[in-house]
């Protein structure tokens, strides 16, 4: 592996509720690169995520961040989290509740801009947040996660409700942000979307069934679209057969 484990999972056991779900995973997570978290709903995609940014007990295990424990008051200002469903202000505008994280995390108002521009929203700046739709209400959660300039994007599902070309633009924005070296950890269920990732984590029902790259994925499947590579994997996997 090039370069240094940003996030690094050992033997990882989560119970939420009466269940197990999820059962001794192993990830390590390269500094500087998009790592795709795939599978279908309900496998445990969240409550990785969850674990990652330190806000779900663990039953077993470690998960380790920047080398520090998950959730480290250390890491507040270095991991951002942008969850499925968005937490902004609602009686803000747009602008304003960017310029709020700005200032929580001593960022300029250039940076305000920046963040703005970056998720496609720079028209709707002055508008009250409760006056933008569900997909436009999501790019300022994660124009809000963006404008602390955290070394770990954590960034659930952020590109559903989006049209293509918003989405494109956000996964060129992610692949700029790898370049200049901040680690991203990006869940999607569309799997066109592994395609922008160095590393994709497929997962179902809990288990880990590979950490692998595209291409890698495309080579170890035979196959020629990461759709197909993935269902022949969960095919080849026994996780879950006894459904
Ligand atoms: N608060 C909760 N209490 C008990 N079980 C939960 C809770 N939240 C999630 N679960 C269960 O944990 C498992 C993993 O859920 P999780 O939300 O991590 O999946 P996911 O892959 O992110 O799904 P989706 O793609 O639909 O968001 C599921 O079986 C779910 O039912």
């Amino acid at each position: 592996m090039i370069g240094s484990a940003a996030i690094d999972i050992r033997d990882l056991h989560v119970r939420r509720g009466r269940n197990e779900v999820l059962h001794g995973i192993d990830v390590q997570v390269r500094s500087g690169s998009i790592t795709g978290l795939l599978g279908p709903s309900g496998c445990g995609k969240t409550t990785l995520m969850r674990c990652v940014v330190g806000t779900q007990i663990v039953e077993s295990g470690t998960v380790t961040v920047l080398g520090s424990p998950a959730g480290s008051v250390s890491l507040r200002s270095r991991v951002g989290y942008v969850t499925q469903s968005p937490s902004v202000y609602a009686d803000l505008t747009v602008r304003k509740n960017v310029a709020y994280f700005a200032a929580l995390y001593g960022q300029p108002s250039s940076a305000v801009t920046e963040a703005v521009d970056a998720v496609g929203l720079t028209r709707f700046a002055t508008q009250k947040a409760a006056d933008l739709s569900g997909g436009q209400l999501g790019r300022v959660s994660l124009a809000c996660a963006l404008v602390a300039r955290p070394e770990i994007l954590v960034l659930d599902e952020p590109t559903v409700g989006l049209d293509p070309l918003l989405r494109v633009e956000l996964w060129e924005r992610f692949e700029e942000l790898a370049a200049a070296g901040t680690t991203l950890l990006v869940s999607s269920h569309v799997m066109d979307e592994a395609e922008h990732c160095a590393s994709l984590l497929l997962m179902r029902d809990g288990y880990l069934l590979a950490q692998v790259s595209p291409s890698g994925l495309r080579e170890q499947t035979g196959e020629t679209s990461l759709e197909g590579a993935f269902l022949n994997l969960i095919r080849a996997s026994h996780v879950g057969s006894e459904n």
